[in-house]
């Protein structure tokens, strides 16, 4: 599958983000249709060390069984110990040159941009996606920036050529199809299925709205 594919329904979640077995939630959204993974341990709950190990080969093996890629945010050691499909970095993370000495040719590399600038740098240092927004405000992020709109992401569609792109920030179902028009390959939620009723539904709903 092509990554501007992999991109369309991005579902990302740590085990803070959800008040139940993040593995349930996890397998409801893969039922539902989600097309890319990736695990975002942060904030208080966040597990670490060995329990984030056992979470992460948990989730890798559930993501598989459905043929979904999984990537690991931030943490490259990890991401390497389990094989993971790909890695997620941003700004202040570790720099894409060093991730491409030490990671397997394989493995997807993504980096997040907040602005044009930070868009076509990630394109020259080699990412394989980049990660835009955020769109709309967001209580996820306790760190994000601005957001863009959709008005910012049309902005750095121009910039950027084909590169495989994915918007993120403060998403719902509703803004699905208005972002695929402004230049993005798909959408990347966190609360728009961790936080529902039926991540299931809601991950469908989201595939449905980007008509795929
Ligand atoms: C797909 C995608 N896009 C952007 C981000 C944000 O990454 P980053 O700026 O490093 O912030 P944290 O997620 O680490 O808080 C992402 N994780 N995924
Ligand atoms: C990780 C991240 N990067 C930019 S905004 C954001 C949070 C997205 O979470 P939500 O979909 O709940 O707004
Ligand atoms: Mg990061």
């Amino acid at each position: 599958m092509k990554i501007s594919e992999m991109l369309r329904v991005y579902f990302i979640m740590g085990s803070n983000n959800c008040t139940g077995d993040p593995l349930e939630v996890l397998e409801s959204a893969l039922k539902g249709g989600i097309t890319l993974f990736q695990l975002r341990e942060k904030g208080a709950n966040a597990k670490t060390g060995k329990k984030k190990k056992e979470l992460a080969l948990k989730m890798k093996e559930l993501c598989h069984r459905y043929e979904v890629p999984f990537v690991v945010n931030d943490d490259v050691s990890l991401a390497l110990e389990i094989e993971a499909d790909g890695i997620h970095v941003g700004q202040d993370d570790e720099p894409v040159s060093e991730i491409k000495e030490k990671c397997p040719e394989r493995m997807i590399i993504g980096v997040s941009a907040t602005n044009g600038q930070e868009a076509v740098e990630a394109v020259k240092d080699g990412a394989d996606y980049i990660g835009v927004g955020p769109i709309f405000s967001t209580d996820t992020k306790v760190d994000a920036k601005k957001p863009i709109g959709l008005e910012g992401v049309s902005r750095i569609r121009k910039l950027v050529g084909d590169i495989p792109m994915v918007a993120i920030g403060g998403i719902k179902a509703v803004h699905a199809s208005d972002i695929i028009d402004a230049g993005a390959d798909g959408v990347s939620v966190i609360t728009a299925i961790s936080a529902a009723a039926s991540p299931e539904a809601a991950a469908r709903e989201i595939k449905e709205k980007i008509g795929e």
